[in-house]
């Protein structure tokens, strides 16, 4: 009996004292987590600056609710926190948004040592690669490699390619529209950029077009890898753990959908070596500069999975980028009748008779059709969020605040690109006279679609070569028409690209 009774005492002693035990561990972590919002709300570096109290506390679980709760939203409520306190606003612990012209161009100038900032570009790319590696010296050999692949004078050589692509788009979307009416151009646009870039990446084309209305697994699987960026970022482990297995197991715990395409490239890319490219040189096919010791100094050849993380970035990159101006511009040019009737007029004038084949050399002198590619990269530009930079050493002064190196400042094209100071009290329309005007090429460099510096989009020549030839075919052609959409159906939102 008395036996029982110890062994009851016993148990209860030792149950109060595991509760205790839990509930100390649960009281230090709750003080430890109050005070830690404390000192990041009234002590840390960032706290004079107004912004979401929330973002300061807790930056991720602020992004996972904008952007993946809400989907691709935190873009627009960066908006209104400008809207509310000004210039610079706080987004995170140690995150500032800054929406002024003058310092995206001082942060992005020549000589800059403003760095990606890596635990963003991990998440949402491939570490190492053109657009994910964040380290200053390897990205500038890897950019002396790929360059040849991308230059201005490449692409005026690769045009004829490009345009015999689109002629072949026209073709099946005449085929298409004779049976019934109208096409979807945003597959069709999406399947051309797809098969544009994969010949500058692997020297020859997916055949993208070549499907049925342009169904494609590629595609579906670009457009979810793009969906799934936000999680990627909120979930930065899951996704280095997906990346630091072995391939084959990596591709039954997270079946991605960029899986699916990796086994593409990857095919393509070990194919690749026998490769010949006809007349065209090796020089300007990116995977070829890749396998090319010589191609830089200080490159080294990178082993096959950093190849295909390479190869699948530039897809990415050329992708969605292009073909989501081709389909907001179009939209927009229909939608502004003058605009359509003078694009038209400028063509007809350029190319007598709509049967002519359509030159990029000759298009791209062509003025009006330039303002209105500007406006379309300026109002809807295609990567419209923050690109996130860090503080080198020695501070920044912000506002006559100096931020400690290691800040991180991001700036956002949607809203550069929009910004009262520089385009006027009409920034929110779309208007490609703004582009024409004596002045006007002052405004170029605050064009903040593609970047500037040295991280700038790498496929600037391709993707205007793209939009010249798409836009001038297009509009010199085809009687062209809107056909079933609204703007309701055009309303995007931030998923690192738009969707
Ligand atoms: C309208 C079309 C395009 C737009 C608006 C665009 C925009 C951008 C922007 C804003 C960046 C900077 C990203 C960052 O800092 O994280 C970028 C980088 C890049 N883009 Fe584009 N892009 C377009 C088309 C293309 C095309 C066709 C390619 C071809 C593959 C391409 C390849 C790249 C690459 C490789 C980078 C990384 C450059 C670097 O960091 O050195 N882009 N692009």
């Amino acid at each position: 009996m008395r036996d029982a009774t110890s062994s009851v005492t016993m148990t209860l002693f030792l149950s109060i004292g595991y509760l205790s035990g839990n509930f100390i561990v649960g009281l230090a972590a709750f003080v430890f987590l109050l005070l830690r919002a404390f000192y990041r709300l009234y002590f840390h570096p960032l706290a004079r600056w107004n912004g979401s109290r929330i973002a300061a506390i807790d930056t991720a679980w602020y992004e996972f609710y904008w952007n993946v709760h809400l989907p691709g939203q935190l873009l627009f409520e960066i908006e209104k926190l400008h809207n509310i306190y000004g210039p610079v606003v706080r987004i995170g612990t140690n995150e500032l948004h800054v929406n002024d012209p003058s310092v995206y161009l001082d942060i992005t100038s020549v000589g800059s040592d403003f760095r990606k900032e890596p635990d963003f570009y991990h998440g949402i790319s491939l570490e190492g690669t053109s657009i994910g590696g964040t380290d200053p010296e390897k990205h500038r050999v890897r950019r002396q490699v790929l360059a040849p692949a991308f230059s201005a004078s490449t692409i005026q050589k690769l045009a004829p390619l490009v345009e015999n692509s689109f002629k072949k788009l026209c073709e099946k979307m005449d085929s298409i529209a004779s049976s019934v009416n109208a096409v979807n151009v945003k597959l069709a646009f999406k399947s051309f950029a797809l098969d544009v870039v994969s010949e500058i990446v692997f020297g020859q084309a997916f055949g993208v077009m070549e499907e049925p209305n342009f169904h494609h697994p590629y595609l579906d699987s670009l457009q979810d890898t793009i969906r799934g960026a936000w999680i990627a970022r909120a979930f930065p482990t899951l996704s280095t753990l997906s990346r630091s297995l072995p391939k084959s197991i990596s591709a039954v715990l997270f079946p991605l959908p960029i899986a699916q395409f990796s086994k593409v490239t990857i095919q393509l890319a070990d194919g690749n070596t026998q490769k010949t490219y006809g007349t065209r040189k090796k020089e300007s096919v990116a995977l070829e500069l890749l396998l090319d010791i010589d191609s830089a100094k200080g490159h080294i050849v990178p082993p096959p999975d950093k190849l295909h993380d390479e190869a699948m970035m530039l897809l990415t990159a050329g992708n969605d980028t292009t073909s989501n101006a081709m389909i907001l511009g179009l939209y927009e040019i229909c939608k502004h009748q003058d605009v359509h009737r003078r694009l038209e007029d400028e063509l007809r004038s350029a190319v007598p008779t709509p049967s002519q084949d359509i030159k990029y050399a000759t298009v791209k002198k062509l003025p009006y059709l330039t303002a209105v590619i500007k406006e379309v990269l300026r109002y809807a530009p295609s990567v419209p969020g923050r690109l996130p930079r860090v503080v080198p050493e020695g501070g920044y002064e912000l506002y006559g605040q100096q931020l400690p190196a290691g800040t991180i400042i991001h700036t956002s094209a949607y809203l550069l690109n929009r910004h009262p100071s520089i385009w006027g009290p009409d920034c929110k329309e779309f208007k490609p006279d703004r582009w024409l005007l004596p002045d006007s090429s002052t405004l170029d460099k605050y064009l903040a679609s593609f970047h500037r510096g040295a991280r700038q989009c790498l496929g600037i020549s391709l993707a205007w070569c793209e939009l010249y030839i798409v836009f001038a075919t297009l509009f010199r052609k085809y009687e062209i028409e809107v056909f079933n959409t609204s703007d309701a159906d055009m309303e995007w939102s931030d998923h690192l690209l738009l969707l």
